[in-house]
């Protein structure tokens, strides 16, 4: 079976200094791959690089459901652009402060020139269980975990296949955490996402992941496997040391 992502050989530079270091990876249809590594590791940069937001260095490859994304431009990137999504951090910050949250959610619809009425706009507010009533709300209006509905609302605007979750629980109150957290695993469940989810928080890695790829600094991905196993016999001595199986280096 084809991967629904399947990126070979990942190299991504800042100046002369590799952040991402040949990594090679897979997420299928309704799996959850999660990368963690300590900070500064380039789980986000790696991220970036497979939503086309950073540029990989030549002889890397991402691959969407087969398709080659690296060096695709124009229409054809335009083409397979809404297939893949991200979800960030900062439940605020990925919303327009001054825009209404329904207009903002259906924004990508009006983007690539599907409709995108008030109608769609509530299907997708009660597919992240938010009150259709809110669409006329700003942001600062709703909590922090319905801001992070209304960003996963967007990001599902297009009929996505993968879902790229950089820490998307870890900025809110622990309190809403495991509602968002719930809310995405029935997600995947219903629409078979693929998610390449980000996270410092292992237990939730442990509770949410099909799969864990662990990164250390530099960039280089030292071990992937299934999350029993991985949690259960660390192979890689960083993650030993990650996971607080080995005493921490010097
Ligand atoms: N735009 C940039 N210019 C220069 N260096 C950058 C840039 N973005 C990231 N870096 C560097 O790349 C390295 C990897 O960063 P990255 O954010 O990908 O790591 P991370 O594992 O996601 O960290 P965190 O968990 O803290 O988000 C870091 O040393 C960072 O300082």
């Amino acid at each position: 079976m084809t991967p629904l992502l399947d990126v070979t050989d990942l190299l991504v530079r800042h100046g002369d200094r590799t952040v991402v270091d040949r990594v090679s990876f897979q997420v299928d249809e309704g799996e959850t791959l999660a990368l963690i590594g300590e900070s500064g590791a380039g789980k986000s940069s790696t991220a970036l690089a497979v939503l086309g937001l950073v540029g990989p260095e030549p002889g890397s490859s991402v691959r969407f459901a087969g398709q080659e994304l690296t060096g695709l431009k124009g229409r054809r990137l335009r083409a397979l652009r809404p297939r893949f999504q991200p979800v960030f951090q900062d439940p605020y910050g990925s919303l327009d402060p001054r825009a209404p949250i329904g207009r903002t959610i259906t924004e990508p619809l009006r983007v690539h020139g599907r409709p995108a009425g008030a109608a769609r706009a509530a299907e997708l507010m009660e597919l992240v269980g938010l009150d259709p009533a809110y669409a006329d709300r700003l942001p600062h209006e709703l909590s922090g975990g319905q801001c992070q509905r209304a960003g996963i609302a967007r990001a599902l605007a297009l009929d996505p296949r993968l879902l790229v979750l950089d820490e998307p629980v870890s900025a809110l109150d622990p309190s809403v955490r495991s509602g968002v957290v719930n809310l995405l695993t029935g997600l995947q469940k219903r629409l078979g996402l693929g998610y390449l989810f980000i996270s410092h928080d292992l237990d939730l890695v442990h509770h949410v992941a099909h799969r864990v790829a662990v990164m250390a600094p530099g960039g280089r991905l030292v071990e992937t496997a299934p999350t029993h196993e991985l949690f259960a016999s660390p192979r890689d001595p960083y993650t030993k040391q990650l996971l607080g199986w080995a005493p921490s280096r010097p």
